[in-house]
């Protein structure tokens, strides 16, 4: 492999969302040569990326327009944090750090094996219909499936989780099912349809047209080798933004909103806010969370070298993930 060559890690195999969103990253450019390499689960693309030198970023998805997280990335990052132990005072500096993010639409499509009489109709002749796709995708068509089993009222439906989309695409056409009273489709993309060379029954079934997921770019942190890509730069027309996660003083009444008060005393517009659940250990009470931020980072009114100084002192401890720009597509 050339020196200049890049290698990227994605949620495989191909013709899935997440290669959309690495091939949208990293398609495009002409200055050195990219290897999409596809891998099984989320928790590898943070495994392989941090411990594996020769990938240079993993591509993950984050949350979805009409489902919100994507739970498995959160808990990962959140995991991560919490087996760091490099720390100045109470941040805490993680192996890996975000540069960029993603959106790529989502456009579902019920996809069978084999071409069937007459699309969706017949569906209601087989005894039990299994559905395989991601976990993240049954909160996207909701509406469709209430759909399709008031259709066939006599008709078994299980919906069955896949590690990916297009790997739900790939159980369906080669692992052979021979009990003809059952029908085994999928939901995926049509590009993971037609990769796989199967038949789409029927196009755009999510329940919310224009529904978009958004994807961080992840690569380890202060890997100079790979600095330039998805770096902030200065001569931009889009703003940089930062995502931080914190744990509070969760007994201090008013800790959360101290720290929030430390964003407005500077002038630090935040765009987005979310948690999840903590627990330091075993023997850890339950109901403890940790928070992420994200705040636009312009550089104009704030002084950022107070600003992480006032956080430090209220945080239980806290990470900053990385600034990286606002992607063109977030505006569409
Ligand atoms: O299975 C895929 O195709 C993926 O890339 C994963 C994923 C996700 O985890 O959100 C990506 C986008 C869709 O929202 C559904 C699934």
């Amino acid at each position: 492999m050339n020196m200049n060559d890049i290698t990227v890690l994605f949620l495989g195999p191909e013709g899935t969302y997440s290669h959309q969103a690495a091939l949208q990253q990293f398609g495009q450019r002409e200055d050195v040569h990219v290897n999409f390499v596809p891998t099984q689960s989320i928790p590898q693309c943070f495994e392989k990326l941090e411990n594996n030198l020769s990938i240079d970023y993993s591509v993950v998805p984050l949350e979805n327009s009409t489902n919100g997280q994507v739970v498995f990335s959160y808990d990962l990052l959140r995991d991560l944090m919490h087996a760091s132990t490099e720390r100045k005072s109470n941040q805490i500096i993680t192996p890996l750090e975000v540069v960029g993010e993603q959106y790529v639409s989502i456009a579902h499509c019920l996809i069978s094996a084999s071409r069937l009489p007459k699309e969706i109709d017949p569906l209601s002749e087989y005894k039990t219909i299994k559905i395989y796709s991601h976990p993240q995708v049954w909160g996207q068509v909701n509406e469709y499936l209430t759909h399709l089993k008031e259709i066939c009222q006599g008709t078994k439906f299980e919906c069955i989780d896949t590690t990916s989309t297009s790997e739900a695409v790939s159980k369906i056409m080669y692992e052979k099912n021979s009990d003809t009273t059952t029908l085994e489709i999928a939901i995926a993309s049509e590009t993971a349809a037609h990769l796989n060379k199967a038949f789409i029954l029927e196009h755009e079934i999510n329940d919310k047209k224009g529904n978009t997921t958004r994807f961080l770019v992840l690569k380890r942190r202060n890997d100079e080798h790979v600095k330039t890509i998805g770096a902030p730069t200065q001569d931009r027309d889009f703003m940089d933004i930062n995502l931080m996660t914190f744990t509070i003083k969760q007994d201090d009444p008013g800790s959360l909103v101290d720290i929030l008060t430390v964003l407005k005393d500077h002038s630090v517009n935040m765009c987005s806010i979310s948690s999840r659940p903590y627990s330091k250990g075993p023997k850890d009470t339950n109901w403890q969370y940790i928070f992420f931020i994200e705040y636009y980072y312009c550089q104009e009114n704030i002084n950022w070298e107070t600003f992480y100084k006032d956080f430090d002192l209220k945080c239980e401890a806290w990470c900053l993930w990385g600034t990286f720009p606002r992607n063109e597509r977030y505006y569409k």
